[in-house]
């Protein structure tokens, strides 16, 4: 059930009732979340509020997930896409064919769709599809198609050993098939002669799922790498940048040299990430990567994996969730609560109970180590009672969902209050530049917007999550599937601090709501330097009369239209021209002035073209 709709039921119960008052006053004096957690466990009108939604969501979890007939018919209707040549139509009624299949509709939706990526010469997918179809228990009457078909791949791929075995092979199931494949024998035949004497190699290569699906994510753009050696302190930062106190914001990155626009000073992979439901045929659910062909949950209809390898490192958490992430998605608590969940089933009740005991600060921000999201800032004495209140029946909700006997673990629903008050101020967006497909029409309004970057989920990053906020920041978030580099975009001298944006930029929201937004969800007064000088939005901030030479510059640039996924041929010259821009424009004008926005637009987008792309609809 709808939280929203639960938690209004809940406050109209107590409001009949005439507790409202008394319970508030009781509950404004619980000073830890363990305290607050025992308070709503111990108050029955919550407890009986929440009761029939709970029996309701597992009365849906307990209907069966797979169905060999709907699988069927999501391949039946991808075979028409098929015979049409609709290619990408075709992929899309296989995986959705896929993830409810077992046993032999697996294999065969499989085949199908490794067919398609054959035609289409995406020949590692091909060649992993087949494999799966394989030990799926493909029928073995059709066998040799999908022998020919992987020796067509290896062939195309070059591994010329390769492809004789699968040659040979489809050869011998046609022989023992008898009279009826004779065109074909005589065909397959041929391919083998045409191989002549080859060399049989000595090593096996990309000989099962797991070594192919290594070569696809090997093909993956990667993060670039740290402009220096990484800091002990602070792994996943560089030399560059080190962490301090500060009276008025908490802690915050600073410089300890200057930095140059377009350096990366942070590469973080997230302790933990969600993928938003809508793309849950499109990208992995662990790494968040886009993927043409995901492969399904052995046991839930509900999510898919870039390779078998992601759905294997998945286990450790999709154990306990599996079956459950539609009902938790419906229950619209949002990406932040959604993210608690995950990160309390990953991290598990032990470090848990061992980053309770230590709330000391460690001298190590360690991004894979459960304490330093434990850490995260959550303005708790900030919040209201009614805010608290709110947030400690969702924790309570969402871990009694869990539980078959709605008995939630006490220990985890505090962790996932802790979170819902950290998440808000700390989460970050993951976002991939979408490229359309062939045939669909992408956005034309602006040139730069041809690709949209468009929000696939959400991560916990605790390092990122050390980087105050400025409404004209100096570094940009950059996303590789799960994994964030930061990158700076004004010079930072030595001493400053990195500044990020937390989504109220100067140029596109005004000084009023940026400053109500950011003190709403994130406890603070914004005082820089576009709030201080209240520095017009971008359509009416001047442009450069006086630099004719940088004005024009920039503007040719910009206008260029980035139609190719890589961008145009010379996008590093345009990026370097970029950087040269902003270069000149810090130390020459006084900002703000619309070129030095287009100019730092541009290299954003440029960031953006050469990180993760998602190829799929841009909406
Ligand atoms: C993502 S954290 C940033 C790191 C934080 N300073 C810390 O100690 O963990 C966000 C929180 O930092 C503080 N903060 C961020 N930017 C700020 C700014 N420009 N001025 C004052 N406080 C800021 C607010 O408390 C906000 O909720």
């Amino acid at each position: 059930m709808d939280f929203d709709n639960l938690f209004t039921q809940i406050c109209h119960d107590l409001k009949e009732t005439g507790g409202v008052s008394e319970m508030s006053a009781r509950f404004s004096t619980c000073t830890s979340d363990a305290q607050r957690i025992s308070f709503i466990l111990a108050t029955e009108a919550v407890r009986k509020c929440l009761q029939e939604p709970l029996n309701l969501a597992k009365q849906e979890m307990s209907a069966p997930c797979k169905s060999q007939s709907l699988s069927a018919s999501h391949r039946a209707e991808g075979n028409t896409h098929y015979q049409k040549k609709l290619n990408w139509k075709a992929i899309s009624s296989y995986n959705r064919s896929l993830l409810v299949g077992e046993g032999e509709s697996l294999a065969l939706a499989y085949a199908n769709r490794s067919a398609v990526f054959h035609d289409m010469a995406d020949w590692l997918h091909s060649l992993r599809d087949i494999l799966l179809a394989l030990d799926q228990g493909y029928p073995k009457h059709l066998e040799h198609k999908l022998r020919e078909r992987q020796g067509n791949c290896w062939l195309e791929l070059g591994h010329v050993t390769q492809a004789f075995k699968s040659f040979n092979l489809a050869k011998e199931l046609l022989e023992s098939a008898g009279q009826q494949h004779k065109d074909k024998l005589i065909s397959i035949t041929s391919k083998i002669r045409e191989l002549g004497d080859v060399v049989m190699e000595v090593t096996e290569c990309m000989s099962n799922a797991t070594s192919i699906e290594r070569e696809i994510i090997k093909k993956r753009r990667l993060a670039p790498e740290l402009n220096r050696d990484s800091n002990v302190l602070l792994p996943a930062a560089s030399t560059s940048i080190e962490l301090t106190d500060s009276l008025d914001r908490g802690r915050c990155l600073v410089a300890t040299e200057d930095i140059h626009i377009g350096t990366t000073v942070i590469v973080e992979k997230a302790y933990a990430s969600i993928l938003l439901a809508e793309f849950k045929e499109s990208h992995c659910h662990h790494c968040l990567h886009w993927t043409p062909g995901p492969v399904p949950c052995h046991r839930c209809s509900q999510v898919g994996f870039c390779s078998t390898i992601c759905r294997d490192e998945a286990a450790t958490y999709h154990r306990f969730e599996c079956g459950l992430t539609d009902v938790f998605h419906r229950t619209r608590v949002g990406n932040h609560g959604l993210l608690a969940v995950r990160t309390v089933l990953k991290t598990g009740r032990d470090k848990i109970l061992i980053a309770n005991q230590q709330e000391s600060i460690d001298k190590v921000y360690d991004s894979s180590d459960y304490g330093t999201i434990h850490r995260l800032v959550g303005n708790t004495s900030q919040r209201s009672v009614a805010d608290l209140f709110r947030r400690a029946v969702m924790a309570v909700y969402l871990m009694s969902l869990m539980q078959p006997d709605n008995e939630p673990d006490q220990v985890l629903a505090e962790a996932v209050l802790r979170l819902l008050q950290s998440y808000p101020c700390n989460a970050h967006e993951i976002c991939h530049l979408a490229v359309p497909l062939p045939g669909s029409s992408g956005r034309a309004d602006h040139p730069l917007q041809q690709f949209g970057l468009c929000e696939i989920g959400a991560a916990a990053m605790p390092v990122l999550s050390l980087i105050n906020h400025s409404c004209d920041p100096n570094v940009v978030r950059v996303c590789y599937g799960d994994v964030i580099a930061i990158r700076a975009i004004r010079r930072i001298a030595r001493g400053q601090e990195l500044l990020d944006n937390y989504g109220y930029h100067y140029a596109v929201h005004e000084k009023s709501q940026r400053q109500a937004s950011l003190s709403k969800q994130y406890y603070f007064r914004c005082d820089c330097r576009p709030c201080a000088e209240d520095w017009p939005l971008y359509a009416d901030a001047r442009r450069l009369a006086s630099r004719p030479d940088l004005s024009e510059a920039v503007d040719r640039y910009v206008k260029l239209r980035w139609c190719e996924p890589d961008g145009p041929p010379e996008a590093s010259e345009l990026a370097a021209s970029f950087i040269g821009y902003l270069d000149t424009m810090e130390t020459s004008v006084q900002l703000p002035v619309q070129e030095y926005n287009n100019a730092q637009e541009g290299l954003k987008h440029y960031f953006a073209l050469s990180a993760t792309l998602s190829r799929h609809l841009v909406v």
